[in-house]
């Protein structure tokens, strides 16, 4: 468990990151000056990552976007004419701020509100000084917690037969507003009867628990809802529709975001079966899902896509926005800084390996000037070679050798930049989260890649590796990710800690929290935002 103390500085400086207090008696480093460039690097890390949370924090998304003069909303460009008409409903980790900024924007034009948020995210909001993102005390929005441990419970369930009661109820002279998050798919369950809630939590744990992506699993979850793949627009017609969506999906697909209630869905019974038959999970599935699949299609036809002329979806939040931000926050840090991806996606190990990989490359090629480092280009074929394997798109390959190339020159430290979500497979029994288990797989690749690589290289250069979820939750645990670099692993066998064993049991926070006093958790406690994860890899040279 993280320290009371820990706890302490999270609970009473929670507007900034805390990790926790350096230990250097416990490093084995040579000398205070390579502790202090440690130190400096994942400080640097530290704020990179908080600016890319400040930028997508909801109230300043909301802010950004909505603005109201008289009877007349903007968003980003539209015009909305409102005349006390409004009402809103939420769903999602970051809906609470986003319903604050909206209730002050609207003023006496809202007239009811409900939203479905994280159980005791008003508690946490209030002790940790945030009242700018809790609702006034007079409000009209009335807020329901629910969804522990980010699973779909009778909670979620109340508020979603609340929201979905609210929704019917309106008329065409009415403006919804949807206030849509991450997280927000099991905060809005309303599974097709006779699917019971706990069948729908069985399927979707199983599903998860093998590896299926976010994808896979809100393909199934609409096929099983009622307001999910577009449920919720269809209840509300005919009152007009407008979203504001903060996407915590890879691609900003706005079918995918919390199961895209109000984006009609192109899915059809026959997907939701083949990701089933994927997962080996079509024979044990419950009855009563099997009933409903073999009864309703909701792949629409073109005339009911037509029918939601009365939506408008709007992404006021993303990964690439965060990471634009946190671009400018390193380059204002003194690094020569490229963001390679907003998309990184696929298992953690084959993400950590890319990652091991382009670190390599990038001391080799800064290295270069010294003949023995001769692999260059054909490390340059191994990454391009995985970059199409995993289907990574977006992948700047080229601006990082801009980088590297002005880097030389200039000298000075480079940091890398990249965003999205890793999968995890889950074999054993720990206590992990994706990015910390992420950043140990990248600490464990470094390690098994110095036979491969002239001795010296990764100790010329100090490379510090940052894996952090925006939400500040990583999985299941109090950490939002972790650091790693080239000597951690051999840190943690001489303090008895073997990482590969801890992995193996999928319990990188257990790891992380023992090794070292747990000074390479990141903790940040709930950011009450939610756009997928960062990484960072900063890489100076030893003589600077
Ligand atoms: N022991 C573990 N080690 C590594 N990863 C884990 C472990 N337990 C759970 N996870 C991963 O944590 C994720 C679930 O955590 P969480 O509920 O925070 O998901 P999330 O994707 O952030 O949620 P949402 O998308 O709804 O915001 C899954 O990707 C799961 O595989
Ligand atoms: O809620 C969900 O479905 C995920 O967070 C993706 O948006």
């Amino acid at each position: 468990m993280i320290t009371a103390f820990g706890r302490y500085l999270w609970l009473h400086f929670n507007h900034q990151l805390i990790y926790k207090t350096w230990k250097p008696k416990k490093l084995h480093l040579h000398n205070t000056s390579v502790i202090n460039k440690e130190m400096s690097l994942r400080q640097h890390g530290l704020q990179i990552f908080q600016a890319a949370i400040n930028a997508v924090l909801p109230q300043n998304m909301i802010k950004k976007n909505i603005n109201i003069e008289g009877d007349r909303l903007m968003i980003q460009n539209q015009c909305f004419p409102v005349h006390k008409n409004v009402y809103l409903v939420g769903f999602g980790k970051a809906v609470l701020g986003m319903a604050a900024a909206m209730e002050e924007i609207l003023g006496d034009h809202l007239l009811q509100g409900v939203i479905s948020v994280p159980l005791g995210i008003q508690k946490i909001l209030s002790e940790t000084g945030k009242e700018d993102m809790l609702l006034k005390p007079q409000t009209k929005i009335q807020a329901m917690e629910g969804a522990k441990h980010n699973l779909p419970d009778e909670n979620a369930l109340k508020a979603a037969n609340s929201i979905h009661h609210l929704v019917e109820g309106l008329t065409a002279d009415d403006l919804l507003f949807v206030l849509i998050s991450g997280g927000g798919s099991a905060l809005l369950p309303a599974p097709i009867p006779p699917v019971t809630l706990e069948e729908k939590q069985y399927l979707t744990k199983q599903l998860a628990a093998k590896g299926a992506t976010i994808q896979e699993l809100n393909t199934v979850r609409k096929m099983l809802s009622l307001l999910k793949g577009g449920g919720l627009a269809r209840a509300a017609y005919p009152a007009q529709v407008v979203s504001l969506i903060m996407s915590d999906v890879i691609g900003d697909n706005l079918e995918y975001v919390a199961s895209g209630p109000t984006v009609p869905t192109l899915h059809s019974k026959d997907d939701c079966h083949k990701i089933l038959l994927k997962y080996n999970l079509l024979s044990s599935m419950p009855e009563s899902v099997k009933e409903v699949l073999s009864q309703s299609s909701m792949k629409m036809d073109k005339e009911e896509i037509q029918t939601f002329a009365h939506v408008c979806n709007f992404i006021v939040g993303s990964n690439a926005i965060a990471l634009e931000k946190a671009k400018c926050k390193s380059e204002s840090l003194g690094y020569n800084t490229s963001v390679l991806s907003t998309v990184i996606s696929g298992d953690v190990k084959t993400v950590a390996k890319l990652y091991s990989l382009l670190i390599r490359y990038v001391c080799s090629v800064l290295a270069a000037a010294s003949s023995k480092y001769v692999h260059v280009s054909k490390m340059k074929d191994e990454i391009l070679q995985m970059v199409v394997n995993m289907e990574l798109p977006d992948f700047q390959l080229d601006g990082c050798l801009e980088l590297l190339e002005e880097t030389q020159h200039s000298k000075k430290p480079i940091c890398l930049l990249a965003g999205g979500e890793t999968t995890v497979r889950l074999q054993g029994k720990g206590k992990g989260g994706r990015n910390q288990e992420l950043a140990l797989h990248l600490a464990l690749e470094l390690h098994h890649a110095k036979s491969k690589i002239p001795q010296d290289l990764l100790t010329k250069y100090e490379v510090i590796f940052l894996s952090g979820g925006t939400d500040g939750q990583d999985g299941p645990t109090e950490a939002a990710g972790a650091f790693a670099y080239s000597d951690l692993v051999d840190k943690a066998f001489a303090e008895g800690l073997n990482a590969e064993d801890f992995l193996n049991n999928n319990d990188s926070f257990t790891f992380f929290n023992k090794f070292n006093n747990g000074v390479d958790l990141i903790v940040t406690g709930l950011t009450n935002t939610n756009v997928m994860d960062m990484q960072a890899i900063i890489i100076q040279p030893n003589e600077i």
